[in-house]
């Protein structure tokens, strides 16, 4: 998921237009906006808008995971290449950050967040965790008191910048302000982002994060269904994904309710 996350920011990032290009205003890239509503490209308003990401640094365990990622952020083109991969370097990495993103599996935060050095590194930062399950409470119990925790649930599109992401909500501080500056540049340039309480966050995962899946599931029937029919299998697949995604975004963009876009096809002849 870490994976998507990166790519999708990266993605977003290529696409802000230079100060060249914007002859010195700035708007924002039509491309994205124009058919994924909610998702914003981040525009370079200035060379020192501090919310916007510089430098990245991915950490893993195994040397093997960093040969992928590398050969991963490679093929992204544009500053992929440039993304930094640390192999059992986290408390390194963390110390040159000013934000967190914690992507390991749920189970394995308490040995990642209380590795020498870490809590240390980490006070004062932003630790946003994409953790299904652990709770914010949880996790402050493990991090020094300054350091700000927020928890966010996004999902497997965010790859191709169409993703769903719920954050939670920041505790009020001097740089809440700044810190949602840079929750937003993040996850809004990889697709929708809302913020909702914690309480919601189990449900968010069944249904967002989780449900690539069961779309996918249903979309593999769909293009069955069209193969049984004797349609070729790329064709079939086609289709199904085209109109999930077409009815998907009706329903985006309003003002019908899906019930109502239903009943729109299956009216009477
Ligand atoms: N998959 C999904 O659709 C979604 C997942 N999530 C959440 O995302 C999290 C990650 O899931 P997923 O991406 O599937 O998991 P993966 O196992 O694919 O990725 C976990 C990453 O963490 C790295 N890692 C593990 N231990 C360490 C360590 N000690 N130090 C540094 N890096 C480490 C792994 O590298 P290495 O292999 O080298 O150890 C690996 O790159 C989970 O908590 C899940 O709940 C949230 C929303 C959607």
């Amino acid at each position: 998921m870490g994976i998507a996350i990166i790519s999708g920011v990266i993605a977003s990032l290529e696409s802000i237009p230079s100060a060249r290009e914007q002859g010195g205003h700035h708007y924002g890239a039509a491309k994205w906006e124009s058919h994924t509503p909610g998702t914003l490209t981040p525009t370079a308003q200035s060379p020192s808008d501090e919310s916007l990401p510089s430098r990245y640094l991915a950490c893993v365990s195994r040397e093997e995971s960093a040969k992928r990622l590398r050969d991963v952020f490679f093929s992204l083109g544009g500053s992929g290449p440039s993304i930094e991969v640390l192999v059992g370097q986290n408390v390194r990495a963390v110390q040159e950050a000013d934000v967190v993103i914690l992507c390991c599996k749920p189970q394995l935060a308490r040995s990642i967040l209380t590795e020498p050095g870490l809590r240390e590194a980490l006070d004062g930062k932003l630790l946003i965790s994409i953790l299904a399950g652990v709770t914010i409470a949880q996790l402050t119990a493990l991090v020094t008191a300054p350091t700000k925790v927020i928890r966010a649930m996004p999902n497997t599109p965010c790859r191709i910048r169409e993703g769903m992401t719920v954050v939670t909500n920041l505790p009020q501080s001097d740089s809440s302000e700044l810190d949602r500056a840079k929750i937003l540049k993040i996850f809004s340039s990889i697709g929708r982002c809302r913020f909702l309480d914690e309480k919601h966050f189990d449900a968010c995962t069944a249904l967002s994060g989780s449900g690539p899946a069961f779309a996918c599931i249903f979309l593999e029937a769909m293009a069955d269904g069209g193969v049984m029919m004797g349609l070729p299998r790329a064709e079939a697949l086609e289709l199904a994904a085209q109109t999930l995604q077409g009815a998907a975004r009706m329903t985006l963009q309003g003002p019908l309710h899906p019930a109502q876009l239903k009943d729109a096809v299956t009216s009477e002849h």
